[in-house]
C-alpha cells in the first residue's frame, strides 16, 4: 500500500499540555481515513499539523514520500474544508471555486473548464453565477468541497465537514462524498467525533483518545473486535461483565435478547454463550425499538446493569420490575483484555 502521507513520532505540545503524543500513523493513498474521538482528543490538532497550520514540537511529517515537517501550508498541495465553510461572501460561486486556481496562476480558459467540471461533480453547476449567501447550508458544503478539490490536490483534509448540516442532510452528505472521492481517487483524510459518521464513510478509521491511538484499521475489523474498554465504549457497547474467570465481557444492546420470566431450558445461550437473570430497571420507547434496562448479577456474583435494545414484537411481557432472562450467543461476545 502506498502512503499519501506519515506521522512519525509526532507531538505537539501547548506549555506543558500534550496535546498529541507520539503519533505515527500511515495515511494510504486513495483511502478515506477518519481521525475519530471525543472532544479534545487531539484530531484537529493533527490535521492542522498534517496542513501545516501547526508545527510539531517534535516528529516528522511526511506528504507524499517528502518531509514536509517544515513547509508551509500554500506548498504543501493540500485542500481543505473546515467546519465553517469559509467561503468568499462577496464572490460567485464560480469565483470561489476557481480561487485556488487563480492563485496558482492557472490560465482563464482552463480555469474556467475545471470549475465548471469541480462544480458537476459536486452537482451545482446550475448555481455557478449565484453569491454564497443565497445557498442552503448543504449547498455551501459542497461549493466548500469544490473549492478544495478543483486544484486538484495530493490530500483532502475535512474537519468535521457535516456538523454544520441538518441529521438528514448529514447523512446524505456521507454518500456524496464518498462518491466525489471514488470519482477523483483523492486520498481524504476526515476528523470527527461521530462514529456512526465514521464507521460509514472510512476506509480505515483511527481511533484517538489524550493524543493517542487507541486502535486503528478498517470499520469491519474494529467495529466487531475493540481492543479495549475505551474503543468499545466509543463505539458503544454499552455493556461490560465478567465471565465466571473474572474477565471482561462487553456486549452491543442489540445483541442482548430479553424474555419476560425465569430462565427457559428451552432456550438457553449455547455453549460460550451468556445467560443471566434480572429484573427490569426501566423501559424507554424509541418507536421501532426498545431500550430496556436489566439489572442482573453476573458470574463473579457482582451487581451489572444491562442495556438490552429490544424490536418491537419481542418486547411482549416486559415491564419495570418484572423477572427477566437475558441472553447472548457467544458470537456476540467480545472478551476486552484486562
Ligand atoms: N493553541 C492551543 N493552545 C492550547 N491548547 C490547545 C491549543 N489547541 C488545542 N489545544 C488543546 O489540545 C487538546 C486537543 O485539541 P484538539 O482541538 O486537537 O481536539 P479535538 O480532538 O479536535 O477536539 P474537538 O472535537 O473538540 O475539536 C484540547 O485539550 C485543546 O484544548
Amino acid at each position: 500500500m502506498t502512503s499519501a502521507a506519515e506521522f512519525v513520532g509526532v507531538s505537539q505540545k501547548f506549555g506543558d499540555f500534550t496535546a498529541v503524543d507520539d503519533l505515527s500513523l500511515t495515511i494510504a493513498e486513495g483511502r478515506l481515513t477518519t481521525l475519530l474521538g471525543p472532544s479534545g482528543c487531539g484530531k484537529t490538532t493533527s490535521l492542522r499539523m498534517l496542513a501545516g497550520y501547526s508545527r510539531p514540537t517534535a516528529g516528522t511529517i511526511r506528504i507524499a514520500g517528502r518531509d514536509c515537517t517544515r513547509v508551509p501550508p500554500e506548498r504543501r498541495d493540500l485542500g481543505m474544508v473546515f467546519q465553517s465553510y469559509a467561503l468568499f461572501p462577496h464572490m460567485t460561486v464560480a469565483d470561489n471555486v476557481g480561487y485556488g486556481l487563480k492563485l496558482r496562476r492557472v490560465a482563464k480558459e482552463e480555469r474556467r473548464r475545471r470549475v465548471m467540471e469541480t462544480l458537476e461533480l459536486v452537482g451545482l453547476a446550475h448555481l455557478a453565477g449565484n453569491r454564497p449567501k443565497k445557498l442552503s447550508g448543504g449547498q455551501q458544503q459542497r461549493v466548500a468541497l469544490a473549492r478544495a478539490i478543483a486544484i486538484r490536490p495530493k490530500l483532502l483534509l475535512l474537519d468535521e465537514p457535516l456538523s454544520n448540516l441538518d441529521a438528514r442532510l448529514r447523512v446524505q452528505m456521507r454518500a456524496e462524498i464518498r462518491r466525489i472521492q471514488a470519482e477523483t481517487g483523492l486520498t481524504v483524510v476526515l476528523v470527527t467525533h461521530d462514529q456512526d459518521e465514521a464507521l460509514e464513510m472510512s476506509d480505515d478509521m483511527v481511533l484517538m483518545r489524550a493524543g493517542r491511538v487507541m486502535q486503528q484499521g478498517p470499520p469491519r475489523e474494529v467495529f466487531p473486535a475493540p481492543a479495549n474498554r475505551f474503543v468499545a465504549e466509543f463505539l458503544g457497547y454499552e455493556n461490560f461483565l465478567a465471565d465466571a474467570e473474572g474477565r471482561t465481557l462487553t456486549v452491543r444492546p442489540e445483541n442482548l435478547r430479553v424474555a419476560a420470566g425465569a430462565a427457559d431450558a428451552d432456550a438457553p445461550a449455547g455453549p460460550g454463550g451468556l445467560l443471566l437473570r434480572g429484573t427490569v430497571a426501566h423501559i424507554a420507547y424509541r418507536g421501532a425499538d426498545l431500550l430496556v434496562t436489566v439489572d442482573a448479577t453476573d458470574d463473579t456474583g457482582a451487581a451489572v446493569r444491562l442495556l438490552c435494545d429490544v424490536r418491537g414484537g419481542a418486547a411482549e411481557g416486559l415491564s419495570p420490575g418484572g423477572e427477566v432472562t437475558v441472553d447472548a450467543r457467544e458470537g456476540a461476545l467480545v472478551r476486552l483484555p484486562d
